[in-house]
């Protein structure tokens, strides 16, 4: 009996088919709705990492989900800036980008980091396709400030083209550099532009993939991680100073999308390995959730109320089904 599989029930056995049973209403919920996935520099740690992440969007998408990537690669840009001598220089979380460092910005981003990332995914098939935002216009952008010379703002994105990918069953990955009115390339934060491209999209969820578990309300204080807020709850958070460097930029993002109608935007860990799975797939989460009050049905906040979707679903599917039916 060398290639039996032990069929002995056992409490992880147990435990395995809890949690695979917890994912259900979740995947029921989540199959054919948008869900933007911000994949920052600073969770780009190594190469099997960022192919786990990829493998993860891979699996959310046979689910049934409608991933878009959006990613940054902050991280990628500096080393580059130090091979070629030019100076990193930050403005509330944006770049100083000149037109000789717009260049540089545009190979690394467009080129290495978003090759990289569909390579991966395409790894399980040729599902992904690799966009620059100044494709076919799907990132149009003005001038931010003088000060900060090619980073822009969004105008306009084009939803069209990207919904024809997802429509023709492609993951979007793409890298957030604009066309300018005037012609030239813009630099964009990425987590403003997840922002935009979720908020455009009407996307379900956008989820921000960085190097720490979530938004704290006191950064040196690592029990005070937020689970769940309201936006205006989080834009106080941003008048009264209490944010700074990256975090500035993913927070005006959450709430942009929010305002424009998402759902959820969430800021997870994208180091913690399957984190993706465990915030979209189980009760309880791992990250913190940002929502319009409006929104703010207890039964998809964190942590959750009830102990175990699961346990209730062995008790009355029912039930369930109802809860699922009001979100
Ligand atoms: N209150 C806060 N809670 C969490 N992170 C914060 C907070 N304030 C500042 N940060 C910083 O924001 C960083 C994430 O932003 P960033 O480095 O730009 O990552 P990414 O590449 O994912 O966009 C964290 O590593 C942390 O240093
Ligand atoms: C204007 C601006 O700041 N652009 C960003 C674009 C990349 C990015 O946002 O990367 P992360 O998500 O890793 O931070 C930059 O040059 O770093």
């Amino acid at each position: 009996m060398k290639y039996a599989r032990d069929a002995k029930p056992s409490l992880l056995n147990e435990q395995t088919a809890q949690m695979l049973f917890e994912t259900l209403p979740w995947i029921k919920n989540l199959t054919g709705k948008v869900v933007v996935i911000k994949y920052g520099g600073a969770a780009m740690v190594d190469a099997k990492l960022r192919e786990d992440v990829m493998s993860d969007i891979v699996l959310l998408k046979i689910m049934g989900m409608r991933p878009v990537i959006v990613h940054g690669g902050g991280k990628a840009i500096n080393e580059a800036f130090s091979h070629y001598d030019l100076p990193v220089e930050f403005k509330n979380g944006q770049r100083v980008t000149t037109p000789e460092a717009m260049d540089i910005v545009r190979e690394v981003l467009g080129g290495k980091v978003n090759q990289e990332l569909v390579a991966a995914i395409n790894q399980h098939g040729n599902l992904a396709v690799g966009v620059s935002g100044s494709d076919a216009g799907t990132l149009i952008a003005s001038t931010l400030d003088p000060e900060l010379q090619r980073v822009g703002k969004i105008e306009s994105v084009n939803v069209d083209y990207i919904e024809r990918l997802i429509d023709g069953e492609y993951i979007p990955v793409i890298a957030t550099i604009a066309k300018g009115e005037d012609g030239g390339f813009y630099n964009i934060n990425a987590d403003i532009a997840a922002g935009a491209i979720a908020g455009a999209l009407r996307a379900h969820k956008v989820i921000f993939l960085t190097d720490v578990d979530g938004l704290y309300e006191d950064f040196s204080d690592k029990d005070s991680l937020i689970s769940n807020l309201t936006m205006e709850e989080c834009q106080g958070m941003l008048d009264r100073g209490e944010i700074d460097t990256g975090m500035i930029p993913k927070l005006n993002a959450c709430i942009e999308a929010v305002k424009a109608g998402v759902f959820r935007a969430h800021i997870i860990n994208g180091t913690t390995p399957h984190s993706l799975l465990l915030e979209l797939l189980t009760d309880a989460g791992v990250g913190t959730v940002l929502h319009s009050s409006e929104t703010a049905y207890e039964y998809d906040t964190h942590p959750h109320p009830l102990s175990t979707f699961a346990a209730r679903l062995f008790e009355n599917l029912d039930e369930v089904s109802k809860l699922q039916a009001l979100s």
